[in-house]
C-alpha cells in the first residue's frame, strides 16, 4: 500500500500522464507541451486523438509514450465509432487508450451493454493498454462498483475517474477508494481531473490511485515541497469530501 509519505516525485513522474486535451490546440502549443514533457521527465503524454500523429515523430527518440482518448469527452459515441477511433489512434502512434464509458448505459443499469462497448474497443486494440473513464462524479457508489466490474470483465487494464471536462467534477479520494477496493491489484486505477497539488496526488495515491492524469504537472512538482493540505489549497481539492472542482480545463465543453 502506497502511503502519502513515501510517494516521491520520481514515483509521481513515472506514473503521470501529462495531459493536453484542451480543444483548439495549435501545432506550436503541442510542440511546447512535448518539450515540457521531456523536460519534466514524465513517462507519458495524454493528448487528443487529432494530435497523436504529429506527436509521434518528435517523441520517437524519447522514452515518452503517447496516451490518447476515445469517445471524449461525453462518451456518447457508438461502440463501433469508439473501436474505430482507438484503432486509428494506435496506427497513428498511441501506446495507450483512455475510452469514455457510455454513462447512459451505466445509469440505466445496462451493465451487459457497458461491458460490450468496452469489449468492442478491447478487441479493436488487443495488447494495447486500455483505460475506461467512468466519470465517477456523475455516478453513484454502486454504479462505480458495477462499472469497475464491467471494465474488468471486458479485460480493460485500468479504470479512470474522470475526463476533467464534466460539470459533475473530477477525481475524488472517495471514488478512488471504491475503485481500488473493487478492482485494485488486478486493474490499475487512474485518478484524473482537477488534481492541482502534490498533496492531492499523495492523498489519491494513498487511496489507491496508481496513475495520475494531470495537465498541471509543473505546478504539482513545484508544490511538492510544500506541506499545505490539498483540502485547503487553491487547487479546490477537498480531501475530506473527495470533491474536486475543475477551475482549469474542465468546463470547456
Ligand atoms: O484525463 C485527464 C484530465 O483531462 C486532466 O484533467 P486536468 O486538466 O484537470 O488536470
Amino acid at each position: 500500500m502506497t502511503t502519502a509519505a513515501d510517494f516521491t516525485t520520481e514515483t509521481f513522474l513515472a506514473n503521470a500522464d501529462h495531459t493536453l486535451l484542451a480543444p483548439g490546440t495549435t501545432p506550436a502549443e503541442l510542440e511546447q507541451f512535448l518539450l515540457d514533457a521531456r523536460r519534466l521527465g514524465v513517462g507519458r503524454v495524454c493528448i487528443s486523438p487529432t494530435l497523436v500523429e504529429d506527436a509521434a515523430a518528435p517523441l520517437r527518440s524519447s522514452a515518452v509514450q503517447i496516451v490518447t482518448v476515445v469517445g471524449f469527452p461525453s462518451g456518447v459515441h457508438t461502440a463501433e465509432v469508439k473501436a474505430a477511433e482507438a484503432a486509428q489512434a494506435v496506427a497513428d502512434g498511441a501506446a495507450e487508450i483512455d475510452m469514455v464509458m457510455n454513462r447512459g448505459l451505466a445509469r440505466a443499469g445496462d451493465w451487459g451493454g457497458v461491458q460490450a462497448e468496452i469489449q468492442a474497443v478491447r478487441d479493436a486494440v488487443p495488447g494495447v493498454v486500455l483505460k475506461v473513464i467512468l466519470e465517477t462524479a456523475a455516478l453513484s457508489d454502486a454504479q462505480i462498483v458495477a462499472a469497475c466490474r464491467a471494465a474488468e470483465a471486458a479485460r480493460a487494464d485500468f479504470v479512470k475517474t474522470s475526463t476533467g471536462f464534466d460539470p459533475a467534477g473530477g477525481a475524488s479520494v472517495h471514488a478512488v477508494q471504491i475503485m481500488a477496493e473493487t478492482v485494485g491489484g488486478r486493474l490499475g486505477v487512474k485518478a484524473s481531473g482537477g488534481i492541482r497539488t502534490a498533496a492531492a496526488v499523495r492523498e489519491l495515491a494513498a487511496a489507491g490511485a496508481t496513475r495520475f492524469g494531470v495537465s498541471g504537472t509543473a505546478a504539482i512538482l513545484e508544490s511538492w515541497g510544500h506541506q499545505s493540505s490539498s483540502a485547503a489549497g487553491s487547487a479546490g481539492v477537498s480531501v475530506a469530501t473527495g470533491a474536486i472542482q475543475l477551475p482549469g480545463a474542465g468546463g470547456a465543453y
